[in-house]
């Protein structure tokens, strides 16, 4: 997978992917990251990369011509195809079975967005598809591409060991759910004890325990997502009998 991103903050980028997982399949070149500036490919001595919005109002919109010269020159630095995804308020809310498309993909080309955003002419032209974060204002798209960068970056083959590959089916699996609580050392602690349960060896009532702590928690914080969820029997029972627990 090549990562391409148009930003005006190239260093952000290759910080954030550089952690981790995601760092050690960089490093394994299971994916390479290259950072793009439009501010390089402005001309004139001001080097201008935005510029005051007709029809007035606050703030100022990222100018055509940098970014058209940008996006030549990621276009001519790898002849791979690429969509060029702007990340914006205005996109579909990002998923993780859009992750999963976008990782099967040889190559992609973020484009981010700052101050009130992109003229809509660069946009209307060259903008394969726009995927939001979410909705809340943020100062730019940086944020976006590196989720998606994490998001991708993981699911290379041989990102991820057998552990994090499991953990990782996990949660995928449990997408959908709220995840259970998780404990480790030590066992009695002045802020509580581990359930006995999870230190009995018997791993089908561990399993059973982890899932019913999982329903009673989406349950309690976001049963709305209950909605959705495709609960089986034995989910029902379990979640009902963990509400009964509760004496709700
Ligand atoms: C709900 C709402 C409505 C109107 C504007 C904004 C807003 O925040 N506008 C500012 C910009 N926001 C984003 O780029 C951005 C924002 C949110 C999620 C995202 N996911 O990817 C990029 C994202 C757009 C130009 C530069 C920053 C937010």
């Amino acid at each position: 997978m090549r990562f391409d991103v148009i930003t005006l903050f190239p260093d952000f980028l290759a910080q954030s992917a550089g952690l981790g997982v995601v760092g050690r399949a960089q490093e394994k070149s299971l994916f390479s990251l290259h950072g793009w500036n439009p501010r390089d490919y402005a001309e004139g001595n001001y080097r201008r990369v935005d510029d005051r919005p007709f029809g007035g109002g606050p703030g100022m919109v990222m100018l055509i011509e940098p970014l058209q010269a940008c996006l030549a020159a990621v276009r001519a630095a790898d002849p791979t195809p690429a969509p060029l995804i702007h990340l914006s308020p205005q996109g579909r809310p990002l998923t993780q079975s859009r992750v999963r498309e976008l990782a099967a993909l040889p190559r992609m080309i973020l484009l981010c967005g700052r101050y009130e955003g992109i003229d809509e002419r660069f946009l209307a032209s060259e903008v394969d598809e726009e995927i939001s974060l979410g909705d809340y204002v943020l100062s730019g798209g940086e944020l976006g591409a590196a989720v998606i960068i994490d998001a991708v970056a993981r699911l290379q083959e041989g990102a991820l060991n057998d552990a994090e590959s499991a953990a990782q089916d996990s949660f995928e699996g449990e997408l959908g759910l709220l995840d259970c609580p998780h404990f480790s050392q030590p066992a009695q602690h002045p802020l509580g004890e581990v359930p006995d349960v999870l230190r009995s060896g018997n791993h089908a009532a561990i399993a059973r325990w982890r899932r019913q702590q999982s329903l009673l928690r989406t349950w309690q914080r976001r049963p709305e997502l209950l909605d959705e969820a495709v609960l089986s029997k034995a989910d029902r029972k379990l979640l009902e009998q963990a509400r009964q627990g509760l004496g709700d």
